[in-house]
């Protein structure tokens, strides 16, 4: 009888928990209904926008393109330009602009305040990383986080740490042709062994950035073959970058990756120990030999950027930064020119005719750059391979941006504090800007003269613009 009444008890008690978890299940359904409808009412302030209904009533939308077509939500975006407009709404709190013209609006200068924005800062970063300039949020912080890293990438300082790139430049082209010159002898054949150029710039790319920030090349180029490098590590890491967004538990999770890191495979172990262990080995070198010209002894010394902001975890975290930043971007571009060369004998041929009068042992970026033919490669290289292809918002905290289109048809006024952002792969593939922009022309960024067309160059939008652009564009 007490075993009969143990057991009705039990299942009572089983049927209202299930009873109470349902109950939770048909609350948190109904209030994400509710928001929905909200966010698709006339009462939120971005029903104005135009843009797919369904995107702007949740998360889903964007989730769907990130989660299941791999992170091609640039391209639905490109699409609803085409239907609805200049300024879409492509979630339910973010515009989305394809109007150049509004470019330097959204990405001010450092006199107008612009913060950054956290859905698209959520991409599971964790550690040192997460706290650098750029995964940094409010205006002001990023901007005293900023100054005194962004002083060691000016031109002057380029200048001055020139031949340091040029020998990194030269090691790894003599590797690069003996490699070519050894398997051609081996196999008697035309060709030389094959291998991946990109893999052998991500070497070049690392090494440079290595040398330059810490004082000490990393040793790739120098290495047998060109892999492993420091991109084949962060690949794993860049490749979860847009289902972390969506995904507060798995974001949760990631921040204890540096725990767990020896668990979770060979490359993020290893983007680990490059992290939390080689770079800031690295840079204790360099604070240890202050006369070494190096960025992070400066930093120390900079009375602007309080103490909390220098120590070991985060001048690695900018350090490990550089590399991320600076190591990919850079290579994509060198790949896509060096294909294009390959590929249209004609530009290979101007381009060597342009630079008779240059040798490689007395090269000087101050020489190449008055060059406007190489200019004009490099341009549309940036143009074509923008390196960085995600949109980027920016919130105007503090004043609405008032929006019109160059015929004076679409007028908007995006309400402050709302993020709108630009896409470099949508706005350097206008033909209205562009025309034929799939092809690899340089004579687009040539005046009749042959002189460069500096006015296109506000049209690009590789290294983004404004108090956020990248530190490394000179
Ligand atoms: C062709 C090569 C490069 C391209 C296309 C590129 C592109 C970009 C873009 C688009 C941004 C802005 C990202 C955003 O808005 O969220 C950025 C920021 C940044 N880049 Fe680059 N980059 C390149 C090379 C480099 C190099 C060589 C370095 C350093 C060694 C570097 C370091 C940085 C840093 C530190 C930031 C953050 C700036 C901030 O906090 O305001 N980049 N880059």
């Amino acid at each position: 009888m007490a075993a009969a009444l143990d057991v009705a008890r039990h299942a009572a008690e089983q049927t209202t928990i299930r009873r109470a978890l349902a109950g939770v299940a048909v609350a948190y359904a109904g209030y994400k209904v509710l928001v929905a409808l909200y966010n698709i009412s006339p009462f939120h302030p971005l029903s104005r926008f135009p843009g797919p209904r369904l995107a702007a009533a949740g998360y889903f939308y964007e989730a769907y393109y990130d989660w299941i077509r791999g992170g091609k939500y640039t391209q639905e975006i490109k699409r609803m330009h085409e239907k609805y407009g200049p300024i879409v709404r492509i979630n339910p709190d973010e515009l989305h602009c394809n109007d150049p013209l509004f470019t330097d609006e959204i990405y001010a200068g450092p006199g107008r305040v612009r913060d950054k924005w956290y859905h698209q800062l959520n991409t599971g970063g964790a550690g040192p990383v997460s706290v650098t300039a750029f995964s940094t949020v409010p205006h002001e912080v990023h901007k005293m986080k900023k100054a005194p890293y962004a002083r060691f990438f000016s031109r002057q300082q380029i200048a001055k740490l020139e031949g340091e790139v040029l020998d990194a430049a030269q090691l790894v082209t003599n590797k690069m042709l003996s490699i070519a010159q050894s398997s051609k002898k081996a196999s008697e054949s035309q060709h030389g062994e094959v291998f991946d150029v990109k893999d052998a710039f991500n070497c070049y790319t690392a090494d440079v950035i290595g040398q330059y920030a810490f004082g000490t090349s990393m040793g790739f180029i120098t290495q047998e073959g060109w892999t492993p490098n420091f991109a084949t590590w962060v690949k794993s890491f860049l490749q979860s970058a847009y289902t972390m967004r969506h995904n507060a538990v798995a974001r949760k999770v990631a921040q204890y990756i540096p725990l767990m890191a020896d668990y979770m495979g060979e490359d993020i172990a290893t983007v680990m120990r490059q992290m939390n262990v080689v770079i800031p080995g690295y840079i204790q070198a360099a604070l240890d030999d202050p006369e070494n010209g190096r960025v992070f002894a400066e930093v120390l010394q900079n009375k602007s950027l309080p103490d909390s902001y220098k120590d070991m975890f985060h001048l690695s975290g900018e350090g490990f930064n550089f590399l991320l930043a600076g190591t990919e971007t850079t290579a994509a571009i060198l790949t896509v020119i060096t294909y294009h060369l390959l590929h249209q004998p004609a530009i290979y041929k101007r381009l060597m005719q342009t630079l008779d009068d240059t040798s490689p042992s007395t090269l000087k970026w101050s020489h190449l750059e008055n060059k406007p033919y190489f200019w004009a490669i490099v341009q549309e290289s940036l143009r074509i391979m923008p390196g960085v292809s995600h949109r980027s918002a920016r919130i105007a905290r503090d004043e609405d941006l008032h929006y019109k289109s160059a015929s004076g048809d679409v007028v908007y006024v995006v309400p402050r504090g709302t993020p709108i952002g630009m896409s470099s792969v949508i706005n350097h593939m206008d033909p209205g800007l562009f025309p034929d922009p799939e092809a690899f022309r340089p004579e687009r960024w040539l005046l009749e003269d042959g002189s460069p067309n500096y006015k296109l160059q506000k049209y690009l939008l590789a290294f983004s613009r404004g108090s956020r652009s990248c530190i490394g564009e000179k």
